[in-house]
């Protein structure tokens, strides 16, 4: 996929029509059967990766855009597995991801192939790269493990359970900062109260939402947000400038991947919704 992301700036996103947003901030059908599809963004050099192996491996090839001769020859990625049960292969070393398992694989691994196990259920593995100073080592997350925080609540429909995978305290990256969030049934409301973060690109990957069912997307500047109407799969890119939060007309999760200055989940600026226009 050859369309090139850039941020631009806050002060244009109330110029723009639906399809000015879509087409800036918006990726469709990343996940393709049978396919690696790859969209390299200017939002601090992240690159967003589909893989969706159904009847034969597939590769993860270089693209124009990074100038190198192997993907993570100056890169790392992280990938989560929102599909039925699936291998990836790193450099010969096999790694069975369940659904919500994560796998980070470090600069310089040169062979990456992906595989289902059931063409019937095919594993869906979304990735999020970043340039890397330096190579940390391959390493798997079952669903099982990474770091739990229980937020929200029933009352203001926000309650979610958010499992922090690559991060100081996890799993170890140069850039990347990436886990899961799954809203309880009955809540719709993701990242309530909202936030910006402006050290870091976020990019989320919603799944698990039903076909006929959407998440209202917010974003831009806290003062003068736009929304978008996401799918289950799509891919919302956020400046650094950016609110990210929406709120689902069924409940759904989210991958949530940042890379940037710094590495603390931490540090957002939290905007009440009484600030929000
Ligand atoms: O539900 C949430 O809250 C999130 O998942 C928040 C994201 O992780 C995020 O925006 C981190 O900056
Ligand atoms: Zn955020």
């Amino acid at each position: 996929m050859s369309h090139q992301y850039r941020p631009g700036r806050p002060e244009d996103i109330p110029t723009l029509d639906q399809q000015g947003l879509r087409d800036r901030y918006l990726v469709e059908q990343l996940l393709t059967p049978g396919e690696v599809r790859i969209v390299s963004t200017h939002f601090d050099r992240v690159v967003t990766v589909g893989a969706v192996p159904v009847d034969a491996p597939l590769k993860l090839e270089t693209v124009d855009e990074l100038r190198s001769d192997n993907f993570l020859d100056r890169r790392e990625i992280g990938f989560v597995n929102t599909g039925g049960t699936g291998t990836i292969v790193a450099d010969g070393e096999r790694y069975e991801l369940a659904k919500t398992a994560v796998l980070y694989l470090g600069r310089g691994t040169v062979d990456v192939t992906f595989e289902s196990a059931d063409a019937a259920d095919p594993a869906k593995f979304y990735g999020f790269s970043a340039p890397a100073h330096t190579a940390y080592p391959n390493t798997l997350v079952t669903p099982e493990e990474g770091t739990i925080r229980e937020l929200g609540d029933q009352v203001t429909s926000n309650r979610r359970t958010l499992r922090q995978c690559i991060h100081e305290n996890g799993v170890k990256s140069c850039q990347i900062v990436m886990g899961v969030t799954s809203l309880h049934a009955g809540s719709m409301w993701n990242t309530m109260p909202a936030h910006t973060h402006d050290r870091r690109t976020e990019v989320y990957h919603y799944f698990d939402l039903d076909d006929d069912q959407r998440v209202v997307h917010l974003m831009g500047d806290p003062k003068e947000t736009r929304h978008l109407m996401v799918a289950n799969g799509d891919v919302v890119l956020s400046p650094s400038w950016s609110l990210h939060s929406g709120v689902g007309s069924s409940s759904y999760s989210f991958v949530w991947a940042m890379a940037g200055e710094n590495q603390s989940f931490d540090d957002m600026d939290s905007v009440p919704i009484t600030d929000m226009r």
